[in-house]
Parts: C-alpha cells; sequence; structure tokens
C-alpha cells in the first residue's frame, strides 16, 4: 500500500484539534454539556432502533431546542475560546499541560524510589495558601524539582534529610522544614510526627502533603487534614492531578 502523505497530516491535525479542544474543555461548564449531549445522543439512537414515533418527534425537537441554546449560553466560554486562538494560547496551554505532567511525573518517580529503599520523606505541595513562615524554618534552596535532588534531600545521612520538603509549582523551596502538628487526637496509634505533622499542615493550609514512612516505605497524602494510605504509583498520579490540573492551568 503506498503512503499518503496527506492522509497522514489530515489524521494528524485532527488529532491535535480533538485533543486540544478537550483539553481546553476539561474543568469548564462545557465538559458537564458535552456529557449531557452525549446521553441525548445514546438514548435517541436506542429510540430510533426501537421506532418510537413520539418519543423520537420528542427527541428531535430537543435536539433542535439544544443546538440554538448552545450559543447562547455560552457565550462568554465561546468568544474565550475564539480570543484564545487568535493569540495562540490554546498552542501554549498544550505546552502548559505537558510541563505539568512532566513535573508530577518527577514527583512520583521520587516518591516510588523512597518508598522502595523505605527512605522517610515528608514532601509539601503549596497550592494557593502562602508557606512563607514554613519556609523560614528550613533551609532555603530554591532549585528545579527532579527526583534524584529528592531522593538526596531525604538520604539519611544528609543534613536535610529532617523535617519537610516545600515544593511550589514545580521548584524545591526548601528543606528541612518544621510543620505544625495537628492537635486531634489520631485513632491511629502507629501515626507518628511525620505523618501527624502532614495532618497539621494540611488543616491550616490548603496544600497537600505526600509522604513516605521510614518504617514500612508504605505512601500517604494528606489534603484537608485527611489522609489516605497506601497509595500506589496510579492512585498517587490521579490524586496529585486532580488536585492541581486546575490550579496550574489557570
Ligand atoms: N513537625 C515536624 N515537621 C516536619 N517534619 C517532622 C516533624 N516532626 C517530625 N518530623 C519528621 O518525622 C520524622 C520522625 O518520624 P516518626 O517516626 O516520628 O513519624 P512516623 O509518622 O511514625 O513516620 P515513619 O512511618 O516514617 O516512622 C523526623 O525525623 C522528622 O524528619
Amino acid at each position: 500500500m503506498e503512503f499518503d502523505f496527506f492522509l497522514f497530516l489530515d489524521i494528524l491535525v485532527t488529532a491535535v484539534v480533538v485533543y486540544s479542544f478537550f483539553t481546553f474543555i476539561k474543568g469548564t461548564r462545557a465538559i458537564q454539556l458535552l456529557k449531557g449531549i452525549l446521553v441525548l445522543f445514546v438514548i435517541s439512537l436506542i429510540s430510533k432502533h426501537f421506532g418510537f414515533q413520539i418519543f423520537n418527534f420528542l427527541l428531535e425537537r430537543i435536539q433542535t431546542a439544544v443546538l440554538i441554546a448552545i450559543p447562547v449560553i455560552f457565550q462568554p466560554e465561546l468568544r474565550r475560546a475564539l480570543e484564545q486562538i487568535g493569540r495562540g494560547k490554546m498552542l501554549k496551554e498544550l505546552s502548559g499541560t505537558r510541563k505539568f505532567k512532566a513535573k508530577i511525573d518527577e514527583l512520583v518517580k521520587a516518591t516510588m524510589k523512597l518508598s522502595a529503599d523505605k527512605t522517610g520523606a515528608l514532601i509539601v505541595l503549596k497550592r494557593t495558601t502562602g508557606l512563607d513562615e514554613i519556609v523560614d524554618t528550613g533551609i532555603e534552596l530554591d532549585a528545579k524539582l527532579s527526583s534524584e535532588l529528592l531522593a538526596t534531600i531525604f538520604f539519611p545521612k544528609s543534613p536535610l534529610h529532617d523535617g519537610a520538603v516545600i515544593l511550589d509549582h514545580g521548584r524545591i523551596e526548601a528543606a528541612n522544614c518544621l510543620l505544625p502538628l495537628t492537635q486531634r487526637n489520631i485513632s491511629d496509634y502507629r501515626l507518628g510526627t511525620r505523618h501527624r505533622a502532614a495532618i497539621g499542615i494540611t488543616e491550616e493550609s490548603d496544600a497537600v502533603a505526600v509522604i513516605v514512612s521510614e518504617e514500612t516505605g508504605r505512601i500517604s497524602l494528606a489534603f484537608d487534614g485527611k489522609m489516605q494510605h497506601g497509595l500506589d504509583e496510579f492512585k498517587l498520579k490521579e490524586e496529585l492531578f486532580d488536585k492541581f490540573e486546575n490550579l496550574e492551568q489557570s
């Protein structure tokens, strides 16, 4: 079979446009609408299959009404999208998403390594609440996030391994930081100060804390004063995406 360059280009362009479209509408109101349209479409297929004439008539009228309503309801979003296409911002958003994914991958890679080696670690990821007071308790680094650097910091013989590392949007702001311990009565008596400090900081801020237990290598994640234990690579990535995706792209 002959290689059709234009067909290849056609598929590539379509894939990029569809991907950009979904990246753009992810986390917006439009995604709910898209789900609604999909449900309507499936119902309409079923209805046509069984030949429900009156119901089909009703569905067709609803579809027409939805088509007219979309530009009215989503006028602000459509305007924003067109403006962004004009400024080439959609492409920028795409590269922003790629960078953000790379940062999460780097952190997860480091966490998995620390967990396999049973190296205790406490990593705080800043969201919107400022953590300057916490950073002041430690050693300021302001370094690019890399799994190797994180592993070096938490290496037991490293002078920086005690305390928490603070991450600020892909930069290692500081290490050796002291966090506030939770004042709550934690029912699980096995949770020591590392885990209590992680709960403490997430009670006082909207940060996320990732903990690797020195004793068991177990990975935990604290957010909003609550803790999830025993996360694997997939779950950890999923949770971090969930907590940062919209923040990073706004
Ligand atoms: N307030 C704090 N802020 C930051 N880090 C802390 C704080 N308190 C303790 N840590 C860290 O936790 C370590 C002690 O962990 P500890 O064994 O008490 O906790 P743990 O929750 O049982 O964790 P692990 O399962 O790793 O043993 C300390 O060496 C220090 O690095």
